[in-house]
């Protein structure tokens, strides 16, 4: 496509910032929306989101507002940047606005307190009728907007919203690839979330990359056996929302969810590690979310059982260590199909 849309993303962090950008380079007519006024004033006047992403200055066309109307107005395509605790408010807020052609598409890693929805079951539960897509991927913000070499999964059964993402977003340093399993990209890119935390946390009490080996591995056996329970497809855990984000997030401290993880190895209680933290870790919510899904499921999650139980039942890292060290022996490598295996 080569007509220029007019496209608005909400969330003024760290990611709906770098992807408002990366729009916004390609010539689009891009919104970025943020609720908070004096920011959005400062950020449109500096041409930079100081809060979020300091030192990088972002493409001059880009239009930084709090007025959610003149965003959302006449919009093409809108990139919901908004955590999951508050994804569902603000799919509401904009519901007057929006055309009814208007392709709307989630950027979160995240699920639903109480519900186990994902983003896009909230896409369909608030804007009935529009069209679809989430995107998921290895994608740190900061990297993004420095201009590093990037790929990302657009995801969605429509295929006029698969194609319009990526010829919106594609540059010469963000690729963009296609995956019609929406649920399973979603779900991976919450996951991986999880494991990030638990490879923080190792990190913290000083594993090695034998340690680091194993609990990739295995987080990507456990990945995939959930997802194919909920009805993804464990393929998709092979592509990049699911080992090329796990990868990137549970080996970097430019993840939230991993630093979170490497303060508990340190021994800094949970609720502090949280609000000293700023920005929004998706893992912690997550983590709770999936092991009551699991346990009502009856899906083996060892390393997701043992990482509430450090956090919410305040066991020690060393004991739950020794007992998933010393579980019965299994299989490496388990068949689709045993998808409780163990
Ligand atoms: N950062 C990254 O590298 C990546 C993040 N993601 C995902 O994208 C989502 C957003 O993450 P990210 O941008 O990093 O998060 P940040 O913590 O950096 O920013 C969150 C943003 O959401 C805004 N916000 C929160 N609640 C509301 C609300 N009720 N109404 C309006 N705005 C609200 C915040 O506004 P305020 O500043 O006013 O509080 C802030 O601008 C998460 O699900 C994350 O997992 C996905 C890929 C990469
Ligand atoms: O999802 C991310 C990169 O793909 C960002 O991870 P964190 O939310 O842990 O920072």
């Amino acid at each position: 496509m080569t007509n220029k849309l007019k496209v608005a993303v909400l969330g003024g962090g760290s990611f709906g910032t770098a992807i408002a950008n990366i729009v916004a380079l390609n010539g689009h007519h891009t919104y970025l929306w943020m609720r908070d006024t004096e920011n959005a004033e400062k950020c449109q006047r500096e041409h930079e989101n100081t809060r979020y992403l300091p030192g990088f200055k972002l493409a001059p066309s880009l239009q930084i507002t709090s007025d959610l109307e003149q965003a959302i107005n006449a919009t093409d395509l809108v990139l919901v940047s908004i955590p999951s605790h508050s994804f569902r408010e603000v799919c509401r807020q904009i519901k007057p606005y929006l055309k009814a052609d208007a392709i709307v598409v989630s950027t979160a890693k995240g699920i639903e307190p109480g519900t186990f929805n994902l983003m896009s079951d909230i896409l369909e539960e608030e804007l009935a009728g529009q069209a679809i897509g989430v995107i998921s991927g290895p994608n740190f913000a900061k990297e993004i907007v420095a201009g590093q070499h990037t790929a990302t999964v657009v995801a969605s059964e429509d295929e006029y919203v698969v194609s319009t993402v990526q010829s919106t977003l594609s540059s010469a340093t963000f690729r963009v690839y296609a995956n019609q399993d929406r649920g399973g990209v979603e779900l991976a890119g919450a996951l991986k979330n999880i494991y990030a935390i638990i490879c923080g946390m190792a990190a913290a009490i000083g594993a090695g990359k034998n340690t680091q080996a194993m609990l990739l591995t295995r987080s990507l056996a456990e990945m995939g056996r959930f997802a194919g329970v909920m009805g993804g497809n464990p393929m998709t855990f092979l592509g990049l929302a699911g080992v090329g984000d796990l990868i990137l997030t549970c080996t970097s401290d430019l993840s939230r969810n991993y630093r979170v993880g490497y303060s508990l190895g340190k021994g800094q209680p949970l609720d502090e590690v949280v609000s000293g933290l700023g920005q929004v870790a998706e893992g912690v919510n997550t983590l709770q979310q999936v092991k009551e899904k699991a346990d009502a499921m009856g899906v083996y999650m060892p390393l997701v059982s043992g990482l509430y139980s450090v956090l919410f039942e305040r066991r020690a890292i060393a004991d739950v260590v020794r007992e998933l060290m010393l579980g019965e022996q299994s299989n490496d490598v388990e068949y689709i199909g045993n998808s409780h295996g163990q």
